[in-house]
C-alpha cells in the first residue's frame, strides 16, 4: 500500500462516526489519532458545554478550535477527527471573518492532507444522537433553535454544501450500524489509490482505460492508480463535483458530448483548452481546483509528419476535432483549408484561425499534399467523407476516427499509394499527455499501442460472442413483454422470446410479438409443459406456422419434429432441440436426433452434465458436428455454458435480468461479456 498523503482529516456532520471511524483508521494503518475536541477539552481543562455556557457562546471554541486545528495539520501520519462545524460554522470572528470560512481555507491550504467527508441520513444522525448519552457535555445544541432535532436538520442543510467544497471524497456511512470494517477498507483505498475515469455518454466503447491502465502495469505503479469509465448522461454533468467526490477522481478524461459542458465546471482552463473550445482533459490539485487542459490538439501535432513546412493542408469538418486540428496547425493557417458542408455556416473558424473555408463537394485532391478526416463520416459506415481517386503517393492522410482502424478513407488513400496515419496514433498521443498529467511519469507510446490493440481483439470477440446470444424474454403478455425489452442491456442483439407463458396464445398475440419484435434477430419458441416449458396448446401446429412466416428462428422440441408439416418454405430456420434436466446425452440418442431431425438447420441439445468428463465431452461434440448448439443447464454449469459458446456452439441462452431465468443455471449477458 502507498499512501503518498501525509496525514487525513475526517469532517462532516455530528454523529457521522468521524471520532469513531477516525480511532480504527488510524490503527489499521498504523497511524496516530487525534481528535480535535478532545484537544481542545484538554487544553481548556473544560468540557464544550462548560467553554460554550451550554451553547450560548461559540466565539472562544472556534477561536481556539481555529488555532488547534492548524497545528494538527503540520503533524504526519496521523488521522484527524474534526469536530462537525470545523469548515461551516458560522461564528464570526473578531475581524469580521466567519471562523467556517477561515478553517475551511486552512484546510484547503494543507494539501497534504487527505480531506474525507464522512456522510449520513440526517435521520440516522438524529437517532444516534438521541441514543447517545454522553451527548450533552460534547455536543451543545448550535443555535437559537430550542430542539436539537430542527438544529441538526437546519445544520445539515446549511453545512452539507460547504463539506462538500473542502473534501476530496465522501464516504456514505449512513448503514454501518457498528460494522466499520467495510467503510475503513473503502477509506483506506480511497486514500491509496488515486481514481482516474473518463466520462462520457456512451463511454463503455472508450480506450482510454484500457490504455491508461497498460502503462500502470508496464510502470509497476497499479496499487498507486486506477482507471475507470465513467458513464454521465448529459442532463447529469452538473453534478460532476458530486462524481468526483464519491469516486475520488483525480484526473476526468472528458468524452462526447461533455467537452464543452466541462468547460463552465472547471476553477481555472489553460490556454490551448481556450483556443480548442473545448477541455478533453481534467485534473483535481490537492487544493481541490479543477483544471482545464486539451490534450486533443496536442495528440494531432504529434501525430502529423514531421516535415510539413509549405505543405498544404486540408481539414474535412468544423467541429470540436477540426478545432483541435486548427490550434495543432496554428503556425500553418496560412496553407490551411477547412472543408466543411456549407461554408456561409462557418464563418468563425476563418475569425479565429484565418484559414480559408470551402464546400466539401468542391475537394479536390490535387491542391493538398495533407488531408485530414475530422468528420464523423466513417465511423459508422463504409462512408468516405471525399472522393479519393486523385489521391496518390504524393499525399499524406490522417484520420482521426480510430474505429474501425482502417476507415474506407483510409484503405482507398492506401490503395493509391498514399501514406496514411490511423486514429490510433491521435489517440495515443493525447493519452500520453494526459498520463503525465494525471501521475507525473511519461507514458510509452509502444504499450498504449499494444493495449490499443488488444482491445480491438477482445471487442471483436466479444461482438461475435453477441452475435450468437439469445437474451430469453417471457412475460404473460404482449404489452408485458414489450415493457421487458425496453429494460434489457443494451448489448442484446438477439431474442428468444418464450411465447409458453403467454396466456391463451393467439395468432393475433404472435403477429404483435413479431412487430414488436423486429429491430431484433428472434428465435420463437413456444415449449409444451411435457417438455420442460409452460404451455398447453391445442393448436400447436398452426402457432407453428404462423410464426415459422414471421420470425428469424422456432425451436421444436425433437419429439415433435417428425409431427411437423414442412416449414422448409417459411422464413424461419428450425431449431430442433431437446432438453435433459437431469442428465448427460448419450451418443446413441444424439444419433438418432441427428437422424430424425435432418430437416433442422441447428440442433440445439440442453442437457445436465454430471461430472467433468460430461462437460469435456461436450465440447468435443462442438468439434465433430458443425450445426450443433450445447447448452450445459445447472447451477454448477455456469462457466460451462459461456465455454461452449467460446468453443463454436451456435447458440447460447442468456437471462434478461438476474431474477428471471428461464432454465436453470442461466447467466446473464453481462457474464458472458466479462467472462
Ligand atoms: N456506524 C455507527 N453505528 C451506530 N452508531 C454509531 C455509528 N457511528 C457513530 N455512532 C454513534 O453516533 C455517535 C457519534 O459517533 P462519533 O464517532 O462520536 O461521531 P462524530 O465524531 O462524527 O460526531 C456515537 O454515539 C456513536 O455511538
Ligand atoms: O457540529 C458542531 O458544530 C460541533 C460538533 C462537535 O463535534 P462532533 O461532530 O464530533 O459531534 C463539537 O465539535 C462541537 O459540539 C461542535
Ligand atoms: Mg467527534
Amino acid at each position: 500500500m502507498s499512501i503518498k498523503w501525509a496525514n487525513i482529516a475526517l469532517i462532516g456532520m455530528r454523529c457521522t462516526g468521524k471520532s469513531g471511524i477516525g480511532k480504527e483508521v488510524a490503527r489499521k494503518l498504523g497511524w496516530e489519532f487525534v481528535d480535535l475536541d478532545e484537544e481542545i477539552i484538554a487544553f481548556c481543562g473544560k468540557t464544550i458545554d462548560e467553554i460554550t455556557k451550554s451553547g450560548q457562546n461559540w466565539h472562544d471554541f472556534r477561536e481556539i478550535e481555529t488555532k488547534i486545528l492548524e497545528k494538527l495539520l503540520l503533524r504526519e501520519k496521523c488521522v484527524i477527527s474534526c469536530g462537525g462545524g470545523v469548515g461551516v460554522n458560522d461564528i464570526v470572528s473578531k475581524n469580521g471573518d466567519e471562523y467556517g470560512e477561515i478553517q475551511a481555507q486552512i484546510l484547503k491550504n494543507a494539501d497534504k492532507t487527505f480531506k474525507i467527508l464522512l456522510h449520513s441520513d440526517i435521520n440516522v444522525i438524529i437517532k444516534r444522537f438521541k441514543n447517545d448519552v454522553k451527548n450533552l457535555a460534547n455536543r451543545p445544541i448550535l443555535s437559537s433553535k430550542t430542539n436539537f432535532e430542527e438544529d441538526l436538520v437546519m445544520q445539515n442543510f446549511y453545512r452539507t454544501p460547504k463539506y462538500k467544497k473542502i473534501a476530496h471524497t465522501i464516504v456514505e456511512t449512513s448503514d454501518a450500524e457498528w460494522n466499520f470494517s467495510k467503510i475503513i477498507a473503502e477509506i483506506i483505498q480511497k486514500t491509496s489509490i488515486k481514481t482516474n475515469a473518463v466520462i462520457g455518454h456512451p463511454v463503455k466503447h472508450s480506450m482510454s482505460p484500457h490504455i491508461h491502465q497498460a502503462c500502470y502495469q508496464k510502470l509497476a505503479i497499479k496499487s498507486e492508480f486506477s482507471f475507470i469509465h465513467l458513464e454521465i448522461k448529459p442532463m447529469e454533468i452538473e453534478k460532476l463535483r458530486d462524481y468526483i467526490l464519491q469516486y475520488n477522481l483525480w484526473g476526468i478524461s472528458v468524452t462526447t458530448p461533455h467537452k464543452d459542458a466541462v468547460m463552465k465546471i472547471c476553477d481555472k482552463i489553460d490556454d490551448f483548452a481556450k483556443k480548442c473550445n473545448a477541455v478533453n482533459t481534467i485534473v483535481r490539485t490537492a487544493k481541490n481546483e479543477l483544471i482545464g487542459y486539451n490534450t486533443d490538439y496536442i495528440g494531432v501535432f504529434n501525430s502529423l509528419p514531421s516535415e510539413i513546412e509549405g505543405k498544404k493542408i486540408a481539414i474535412l469538418g468544423a467541429g470540436g476535432a477540426a478545432r483541435a486540428c486548427l490550434v495543432a496547425l496554428e503556425k500553418h493557417a496560412i496553407n490551411t483549408t477547412v472543408f466543411v458542408r456549407d461554408a456561409r455556416k462557418s464563418s468563425d473558424l476563418i475569425d479565429s484561425f484565418s484559414v480559408q473555408i470551402a464546400n466539401i463537394a468542391d475537394f479536390n485532391a490535387d491542391f493538398f499534399d495533407i488531408i485530414i478526416n475530422a468528420t464523423s463520416c466513417g465511423h459508422k459506415s463504409e462512408e468516405c467523407p471525399i472522393d479519393t481517386s486523385k489521391i496518390s503517393d504524393k499525399h499524406t492522410v490522417f484520420d482521426l476516427i480510430y474505429s474501425p482502424l482502417y476507415t474506407k478513407l483510409l484503405c482507398d488513400s492506401q490503395k493509391n499509394g498514399a501514406k496514411i496515419i490511423l486514429g490510433t496514433q491521435m489517440l495515443i498521443n493525447q493519452a500520453m499527455r494526459q498520463f503525465e498529467l494525471y501521475t507525473g511519469y511519461f507514458a510509452d507510446f509502444k504499450t498504449m499501442e499494444s493495449a490499443i490493440n488488444t482491445e480491438i481483439l477482445r471487442q471483436n470477440e466479444v461482438s461475435k460472442m453477441l452475435s450468437r446470444i439469445f437474451v430469453s424474454i417471457f412475460g404473460h403478455g404482449v404489452e408485458e413483454i414489450a415493457k421487458k425489452l425496453d429494460l434489457i442491456d443494451k448489448n442484446a442483439q438477439n431474442i428468444e422470446i418464450r411465447a409458453d407463458y403467454i396466456e391463451n396464445l393467439s395468432l393475433f398475440d404472435i403477429e404483435n410479438l413479431a412487430q414488436i419484435m423486429s429491430k431484433y434477430r428472434t428465435i420463437f419458441t413456444a415449449r409444451k409443459k411435457e417438455h420442460g416449458g409452460n404451455g398447453r396448446f391445442k393448436n400447436y401446429d398452426e402457432i407453428m406456422k404462423k410464426a415459422a412466416s414471421l420470425f428469424d428462428f422456432i425451436d421444436i422440441d425433437v419429439s415433435d419434429f417428425a409431427l411437423m408439416g414442412d416449414l422448409s418454405s417459411q422464413k424461419a430456420k428450425i431449431i430442433a432441440s431437446y432438453h435433459d434436466f437431469n442428465d448427460m446425452i448419450s451418443q446413441e440418442k444424439l444419433d438418432e436426433i441427428y437422424e430424425n431431425c435432418k430437416k433442422a438447420d441447428i440442433i440445439k441439445i440442453a442437457i445436465t452434465p454430471q461430472s467433468t468428463k460430461d462437460c469435456i465431452k461436450c465440447l468435443s461434440l462442438l468439434e465433430k458436428y458443425d450445426n450443433l448448439a450445447i447448452i450445459a443447464m445447472g447451477e454448477n454449469c455456469k462457466s460451462m455454458r459461456i465455454d461452449a459458446l467460446k468453443y463454436g456452439s451456435k447458440l447460447a441462452f442468456a437471462a434478461a435480468f438476474e431474477s428471471e431465468k428461464t432454465a436453470p443455471g442461466q447467466v446473464t449477458l453481462n457474464d458472458y461479456v466479462i467472462y
